[in-house]
């Protein structure tokens, strides 16, 4: 799939812009604070409905309006689709062809990207939550399933701590509600863990062959998903649902001095594993980059198969953190594959020989010029 227009009213510091795109390479030039990265997050919305970098809607309209649009035109195989995301100061709509979207599963999908950004190299040595969120934002743009029972089981988890709070304080004495929810969460809870383990998989096998690349087959990487759960309970869902249950009701009691549920998917990590060692406590900075950067262009692959499109790759500044090997193997996958988006102050050295034919946006205070 390509983007081939953008259309941006009122979003950050632009007030309205229209751009149309190449369907290889389109490279966002310009200085710093000038808007690369807020075009890359207006993509980043249209797609996912939400920024990468603020949970709050009122940071993307522009300072000196009530409200913002994001447009665009998206080609598949299929035949084109109109996007658009409406943010006022109360809310967001999405629409498909011009029709208001009210589940978030009927509208993410329509356009796939993959963000690539400095902070993603962190990915191995970074806190939980962000390979969590990793694990949902990709999983979740491959599978409405996904999606769905991810959203299921956040409106269960918020039910079910508020719940725990209200025995913790003696606010509540009822444990058979309690035990209704355990058993909600358990059978989405389930669902999450099992899908995750069967996309890592599949994930580990293109991540492998694109590592082994880099490193010249001196290192073999593997992941490895990290819960509460014994190996032997994670073959089917019935299986992680039936473990699931058992932990909740062998730790009924830590749970509620706690206020907190402790088990469960949005608690799972995700462990890097280089040469049998794992990455994030003895690899060097060096293997942690390529590990990263393995990841994220393996997922180019695994949506592909999954979807049957390409998505739409997001380059923020991240050619500048790797080094001329790293670079020319990310530029040499995705050359003529996938349409990509890439910022930068300035376009040099391995990027300006490697990249076909891209198509230049000089971008300054909020307006973007395409050199011809
Ligand atoms: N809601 C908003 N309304 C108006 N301007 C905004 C808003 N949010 C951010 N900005 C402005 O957008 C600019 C930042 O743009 P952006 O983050 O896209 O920079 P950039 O071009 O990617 O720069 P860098 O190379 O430093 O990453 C800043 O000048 C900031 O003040």
């Amino acid at each position: 799939m390509n983007l081939k227009e953008l259309k941006l009213r009122h979003f950050r510091n632009y007030s309205d812009v229209e751009v149309t795109f190449s369907p290889s390479i389109n490279v966002l030039l310009g200085n710093n604070a000038q808007g690369k990265t807020n075009m890359l997050e207006a993509i980043y919305v249209l797609a996912l409905t939400r920024s990468h970098r603020t949970s709050n809607n009122r940071d993307l309209i522009n300072w000196q309006s009530e409200s913002a649009q994001v447009y665009g035109e998206i080609e598949k195989e299929l035949g084109t689709t109109k996007l658009e995301i409406d943010l006022g100061k109360k809310g967001k709509k999405a629409k498909v062809n011009h029709l208001e979207q009210a589940k978030l599963s009927s509208y993410v999908g329509e356009l796939n990207v993959i963000l690539f950004a400095p902070e993603d190299l962190s990915i191995v040595k970074g806190a939980p939550t962000i390979r969590r969120r990793f694990m949902d934002m990709e999983f979740g743009q491959m599978s409405n399933q996904y999606l769905y029972n991810n959203a299921q089981y956040r409106k269960i988890l918020k039910q079910r701590n508020n719940y725990l709070k209200q025995l913790q304080m003696k606010e509540a004495k009822d444990e058979l509600y309690l035990d209704v929810l355990s058993d909600q969460l358990a059978a989405y809870g389930a669902k999450i863990i099992f899908q995750r383990l069967e996309l890592l998989e599949k994930l580990q096998g293109w991540a492998a062959n694109i590592h082994a690349g880099i490193s010249q087959d001196k290192e073999v990487l593997k992941f490895k998903y990290v819960c509460a759960l014994k190996k032997k309970d994670q073959s089917s869902v019935d299986d992680i649902y039936q473990a699931l249950t058992d932990l909740f009701a062998e730790n009924k009691q830590k749970e509620i001095r706690q206020g907190s549920t402790l088990y469960g998917p949005h608690r799972d990590d995700l462990q890097f594993i280089i040469n049998g060692k794992d990455v994030s406590t003895f690899g060097s900075q060096g293997q942690q980059r390529t590990s990263a950067l393995s990841v994220k262009l393996a997922e180019i692959d695994l949506m592909k198969e999954e979807t049957n499109e390409y998505p739409v790759l997001l380059l923020d500044d991240v050619l500048s953190e790797l080094d001329d090997n790293r670079q020319t193997h990310l530029l040499k996958s995705i050359q003529n594959k996938v349409q990509t988006f890439l910022t930068t102050t300035s376009l040099s050295g391995i990027a300006r020989d490697l990249i076909e034919d891209p198509k230049i946006f000089n971008i300054s205070s909020g307006q973007v010029e395409s050199e011809e």
